[in-house]
């Protein structure tokens, strides 16, 4: 039996390569607009499409479902922005925006000549933390990215692996179960991303 995943909508942008990205890892992927049913589902992706600020007001609609969800044993993988609604708070177009806090710390601004930071970059583990998203992937492997905003503290036990543009270090990877999360796009990264979706697959209850 494939793992049930709901596939959160808050953004404008297309989530159906992560959808697919999904299917192919092994999973049952919906598309919903909120938890409503929080036993329901194994895993529920925050996808990394839209603006902060929007995203973080539709999702504020579902915390409480998706926190009941997590206690009841589903697992988050938040990808780009949806990484980024993970941690307390985060600043775009000047504004400041509230996330889930399910982490604590801010997203900020990448220092960069050009933003956004579109394009492949090297990911590297951060030495003596397991990264189990990473697992069977090559360091130094190539990722995806869009963004022009990350969460800097690096230092953090929960990120296992980082990149770097510009002058910025940032989270490549976190891990704190039931929440993971990447700020690549690994629905758009290749094969090492299928790996890192069938990786989180796998740690789903069946
Ligand atoms: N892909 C995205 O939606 C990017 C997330 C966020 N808007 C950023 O610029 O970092």
């Amino acid at each position: 039996m494939a793992p049930r995943v709901a596939v959160v909508r808050y953004g404008v942008g297309n989530i159906y390569s992560i959808v697919s990205g999904l299917r192919r890892a092994g999973a049952e992927p919906v598309v919903v607009e909120c938890i409503r049913n929080p036993g329901e589902w194994d895993g529920i992706v925050l996808p990394g499409v839209g603006a902060y600020q929007a995203a973080s007001a539709r999702l504020h609609d579902c915390a409480r479902e998706l926190g009941e969800a997590l206690r009841m044993g589903a697992q988050l993988l938040g990808v780009c922005l949806g990484l980024q609604l993970v941690f307390t708070e985060g600043r775009e177009a000047g504004e400041q925006g509230f996330g889930l806090a399910l982490l604590p710390g801010k997203v900020e601004r990448l220092v960069a000549a050009k933003l956004p930071h579109i394009g492949w970059s090297r990911v590297h583990r951060v030495p003596g933390r397991d990264c189990r998203l990473l697992e069977g992937v090559e360091d130094g492997e190539y990722f995806y990215y869009v963004h022009s905003y990350a969460y800097t503290r690096v230092e953090e036990p929960w990120v296992c692996a980082a990149s770097r543009y510009g002058e910025t270090l940032y989270a490549a990877v976190v891990e704190a179960p039931p929440v993971y999360g990447t700020q690549f796009h690994p629905e758009r990264s290749g094969r090492q991303g299928r790996r890192v979706l069938e990786n989180w697959v796998r740690l789903l209850r069946r």
